[in-house]
């Protein structure tokens, strides 16, 4: 028996430069790329499978462009989201309040996303901890508030990425609208809630 498949859109939000890009580098391919930074125009799309349980979940994940001059356009990559990863860096205090931004918008335009937050470039605070510029326990408290979940990462040594998208992909293997994806005997009567959130899922 082949194991159930499930396909979960994953959007990744936050100011220019936080890093965005870097954690998907690194969760996708295993690597950080050194260089000149490039920012994302528009966005870009990857894909990578988790197994959870006896679940395969695949994330498709779309990498927004940080940039305002995006932000219309970001709008459009997180409709339908089961998942939202709101990146700020540690080392820049102004990241943190574009977090507010994007969790408000998820807030009214996209209440069934379930918000991850999460902190990038750990190895510069943990290097320098005077380069910390947000601090750890204003962010969780503003996680609770929201009912978020918070992690602190570093693409650069790999710091907690696997941890990150490992839970978003539990998340999604556990919600029960996901059931919906299995071929075999959907009762839609019992699964109300399921059916409508697959009815505005596109
Ligand atoms: N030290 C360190 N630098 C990082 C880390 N993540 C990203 N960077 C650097 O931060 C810069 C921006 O990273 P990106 O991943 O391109 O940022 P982004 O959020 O995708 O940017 P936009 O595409 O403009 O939205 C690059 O120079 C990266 O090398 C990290 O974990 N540690």
């Amino acid at each position: 028996m082949t194991a159930p498949r499930i396909d979960a859109k994953v959007v990744m939000l936050g100011k220019e430069s936080v890093g965005k890009t870097s954690l998907v580098e690194r969760f996708v391919h295993h690597r950080f790329l050194v260089g000149p930074y490039q920012n994302t125009i528009g966005a870009a799309f990857v894909a990578r499978s988790l197994q959870v349980g006896d679940k395969v979940v695949t994330m498709g994940i779309w990498d927004t462009a940080g940039s305002e001059r995006y932000e219309a356009m970001s709008r459009m990559y997180y409709r339908g989201a089961k998942a939202a990863i709101v990146c700020f860096d540690l080392t820049d205090s102004s990241s943190f309040l574009r977090v507010k931004f994007w969790v408000k918008e998820l807030q009214n335009c996209e209440e069934h996303c379930k918000i991850y937050l999460c902190g990038t470039k750990n190895d510069l605070v943990e290097a320098d901890r005077s380069q910390r510029q947000v601090d750890f326990h204003d962010v969780q408290d503003f996680a609770d508030e929201i009912k978020a979940q918070l992690f602190e990462t570093s693409s650069k040594t790999g710091c907690n990425v696997d941890k990150l998208f490992q839970k978003v992909a539990e998340d999604v293997s556990n919600t029960d609208f996901q059931l919906i994806t299995e071929e075999a005997g959907v009762d839609l009567g019992q699964k109300k809630n399921a059916y409508f959130y697959s009815c505005c899922h596109h």
